[in-house]
């Protein structure tokens, strides 16, 4: 009879389990519902192992993805430039997407008077800011200065159309550089990638509007 309970118990924890939505939980409650089969099979008239064996399968299979869920949620401690580019810029990233994200990009550095961008090219990339400024040129005319933590080349990024301006180093100039291609690429294997950073591009430019 109380194994009977137990067996009820259990396939009120599977609905339950796929109800949540979190992975974490689903996992953990189906785990907790596979070990409240087990008593079940095993006190029949004759005990049913193959029953038994593939709830223990289903116990590995989801203990070891529950792991590898939890070890990935794991708080990162981020470093000084990780720190302040996750409190500005990259803030809609949780951090250990925001460093998945700084592993894909390059940087550089330039000198004074040199361009970072030239008007109507194909850049096919997104750069970002990291020290020093930069003088947005149109027709020979200022239109804006980029300082550290701003987005360049976002504009062609997102549109896909040539850049819409010059971009020329007011001071030495550090930035990332992350191609097009790669962030593609990135997005296929992780939406949320893609909305968090459009996220942060949105806001730069509302940014920028407002200066
Ligand atoms: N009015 C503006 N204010 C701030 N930045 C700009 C402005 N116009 C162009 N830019 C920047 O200059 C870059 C030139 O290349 P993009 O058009 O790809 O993206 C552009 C922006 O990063």
């Amino acid at each position: 009879m109380h194994t009977v309970a137990l067996f009820f118990f259990a396939n009120v924890l599977f609905c339950l389990a796929y109800m949540v939505r979190d992975m974490a939980y689903l996992r953990a409650i189906t785990i907790l519902a596979a070990c409240s089969t087990l008593p079940y099979f095993y006190l029949q008239a004759v005990p049913l192992y193959s029953a038994m064996g593939w709830q223990v399968a289903f116990i590995v299979i989801n203990s070891f993805n529950l792991t590898v869920l939890l070890l990935h949620r794991r708080p990162i401690k981020l470093d000084q430039l990780e720190q302040w580019l996750h409190e500005t810029t990259l803030r809609f990233l949780k951090p250990r997407k925001m460093r998945r994200l700084l592993r894909l990009a390059k940087t550089h550095d330039i000198n004074k008077g040199e361009v970072l961008i030239e008007k109507d090219q194909e850049l096919n990339a997104l750069l970002l800011i990291l020290s020093g400024r930069a003088r947005v040129e149109a027709n020979r005319q200022q239109r804006a200065m980029l300082y550290p933590g701003d987005f360049v080349g976002e504009m062609s990024f997102i549109s896909r159309k040539p850049t819409s301006a010059d971009v020329i180093a007011e001071e030495p100039l550090r930035y990332l550089v992350w191609q097009a291609e790669t962030l593609e690429q990135l997005y296929v294997r992780d939406p949320e990638m893609k909305d968090a950073l459009q996220s942060a591009i949105g806001m730069d430019m509302a940014n920028k509007l407002a200066r």
